[in-house]
């Protein structure tokens, strides 16, 4: 079954197509959902009937002033496609609909609907609460019902892209009674409900609400027939002896158990390397797959009758598909792979983990004694007596984390003769939930020092040229470029930001998460919170513009008109302050492109800009 806006939804039995529906055009509701936050496409168990979320459908609205002949038409039209007259609102067409934020724009009231495939027939979901929105849905055993994640929506919507900390539970709704139960615990964040083959169980992952945006996650299991929820793994505050860091995903693979629904995979990061790992749900047992293999990331595609297809790749070798059978409990350290297609691994880059202990002058009162690393990636072949240019890139988040896999972006840079260094400063996923908490109140410091201290350390192994040094980062990683070059005014020669953070003070009041902006400044957030002068204050004094009179760098800022996450008006801001001290400054402004700039024209157009910035100033 495929769907599309306003095109036909189709139904296939294998090379023949047996049903084409127009979904939205039979007037149920509006837009079928296809994002990964809300959306699913799922069979039932009988093969008879398909679930999906779809926006919830709207009145008709016309104007006050409607003229009597434009009225006419629009009804005609309307008749013609779904066979009855609507009933039509007054004066409501300017109605403000909230939604959820950045990526999900006008996804504002999800609605679970069912078709009935024989009768072509839709059922628009009852009896789920008023207050919550609905997703990520499928189908109850014996397809008595539908289980689903619930998002509470009072007092407003905050945004969900990159944020798992939103309050919601796992609910189930009867499908005959209508009757809608809540299944999980009502103060926290839960995602990725997935059923056991043996359809008894479901696992998902659960964490804290508001605080740091995505942390450390606990597999939780709730068994259908007993009703009993137990937590399978839990939160690791800091790593354990064997290594596991916990579980920093904030999604399950849509398929992840074994097939005797003893045992669920999760890919995730450990560190830096993102490891395929086996948890035994009657032990809570994690055991990584390709811990001993050789480096890279691993990611889980499909699992089905125990064979998995997992891609592998590093940042010197693109992805590769591999299949193999996951081997029996106790026997892990058997797993082997076939490659169904060799890439090959980039001989011109190498690239190796560097692994900081921060000095004692900077670690953590609250959390002593935290780590961190970087992925430094280097041209092979250096001219003899050629010193490289170094691009220091920090991710964004910050809750976040670089992993050694594949990024077309810096390879591509490191085979142009530049070395790249990926920061994952303390306050990344995947080092446990400490190192997690260690950033929120510190931003602005620890992060800015961490960076400045592996980027020193990786230079004073040699072969680096110290006045061709240049940062490039995109939203809190764009907050570090700018950081950095005020806090350190001789040392880049060059600074490229995505839509970064400048001001959190000035950011507050119109981002789709104002609680990102306070807890990361160091308050805790609720939803009724008044913000004091001195609330607005330390967010001014963290943020990167208290220190803009000191920048020399030239900056080249790519701004996306759409961006519901760090607006625009945030790199505009810095901007004009660059423009008044006379430092160079150049501005990309991408219509129709949101906070990620991933449009192939505006990521295209931004990454020949950056690397031509930087050749420019960093006179190569
Ligand atoms: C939670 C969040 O979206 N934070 C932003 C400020 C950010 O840094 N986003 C990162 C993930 C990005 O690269 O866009």
């Amino acid at each position: 079954m495929c769907s599309c806006e306003g095109s036909p939804g189709q139904i296939w039995h294998k090379n023949r197509k047996l049903k084409c529906l127009n979904l939205t055009t039979l007037n149920k509701h509006g837009k079928v959902y296809e994002d990964d936050q809300f959306g699913c496409m799922v069979w039932s168990h009988s093969e008879t009937h398909l679930l999906y979320v779809a926006e919830k459908k709207r009145p008709k609205t016309e104007s006050y002033f409607q003229g009597p002949e434009t009225g006419l038409l629009a009804d005609e039209e309307e008749t013609i496609k779904t066979d009855k007259k609507e009933e039509t609102v007054l004066g409501q067409q300017f109605e403000y609909y909230e939604d959820w934020g950045e990526a999900l724009v006008r996804k504002s009231s999800p609605v679970l609907c069912v078709l009935d495939i024989e009768g072509s027939n839709i059922t628009v979901l009852e009896g789920i609460p008023t207050n919550i929105s609905p997703g990520q849905a499928f189908w109850s055993p014996n397809d008595t019902g539908l289980v689903f994640v619930g998002w509470w929506h009072e007092p407003f919507r905050l945004g969900l892209k990159y944020c798992a900390n939103r309050r919601s539970s796992l609910f189930y709704v009867d499908l005959a009674s209508g009757k809608c139960e809540q299944l999980s615990s009502n103060s926290s964040a839960v995602c990725s409900p997935r059923l056991s083959p043996d359809l008894c169980r479901i696992v998902y992952l659960e964490c804290g609400v508001f605080g740091p945006h995505l942390q450390c996650s606990r597999l939780c299991m709730f068994d259908w027939y007993t009703k009993q929820t137990s937590v399978v793994v839990d939160v690791v505050q800091r790593a354990k002896e064997d290594g596991f860091t916990g579980i920093c995903s904030s999604m399950l693979s849509p398929r992840c158990w074994s097939a005797d629904s003893q045992r669920v995979l999760i890919s995730c990061p450990q560190r830096c390397r993102k490891d395929l790992l086996v948890v035994d749900t009657s032990t809570g047992e994690v055991t990584s797959l390709t811990s001993q293999s050789e480096e890279g990331s691993w990611s889980l595609l499909n699992i089905h009758r125990d064979l998995m297809v997992v891609s592998c790749s590093s940042p010197n070798c693109p992805p590769d598909l591999r299949v193999g059978f996951l081997p029996a409990k106790g026997s892990e350290s058997k797993m082997s792979w076939v490659t169904l297609e060799e890439t090959q691994p980039q001989a011109d880059i190498s690239w190796q983990t560097l692994n900081f202990s921060p000095p004692p002058e900077e670690d953590n009162r609250q959390y002593p004694g935290l780590d961190f690393n970087a992925i430094l990636l280097k041209p092979t072949e250096v001219t003899t007596g050629g010193k490289l240019p170094l691009i220091v890139m920090p991710h964004g988040g910050p809750h976040s984390v670089l992993v050694s896999e594949w990024y077309l972006s810096t390879a591509v840079l490191c085979k142009m003769g530049f070395s790249i260094l990926l920061v994952n400063y303390r306050g990344s996923l995947g080092f446990g939930q400490d190192n997690i908490y260690s950033l929120p109140g510190n931003i602005g410091t620890q992060d800015v020092k961490d960076v400045q201290f592996a980027v020193d350390s990786v230079l004073k192994q040699g072969g680096f040229d110290e006045q061709k040094i240049a940062v490039v980062g995109g939203s809190h990683g764009g907050f570090l470029a700018c950081h950095l070059i005020g806090q350190y005014p001789e040392f880049y020669k060059a600074c490229v930001t995505r839509n970064p953070v400048t001001n959190l003070a000035t950011m507050v009041g119109c981002t789709d998460i104002p609680d990102w902006c306070m807890v990361e400044a160091g308050y805790e957030y609720n939803t009724d919170i008044r913000l004091e002068p001195a609330n607005l204050e330390q967010m001014l004094n963290k943020s990167p513009i208290k220190h803009v009179s000191k920048v020399k760098t030239p900056v080249l800022l790519m701004l996306g008109e759409d961006d519901k996450r760090v607006p625009s008006k945030q790199g505009i801001e810095y901007y004009r302050a660059l423009k008044a001290l006379q430092v160079p400054v150049r501005l990309l402004w991408y219509p129709g492109n949101n906070h990620s700039l991933s449009k192939v024209d505006a990521e295209s157009d931004g990454f020949m800009n950056a690397a031509l910035w930087i050749i420019q100033h960093l006179s190569l």
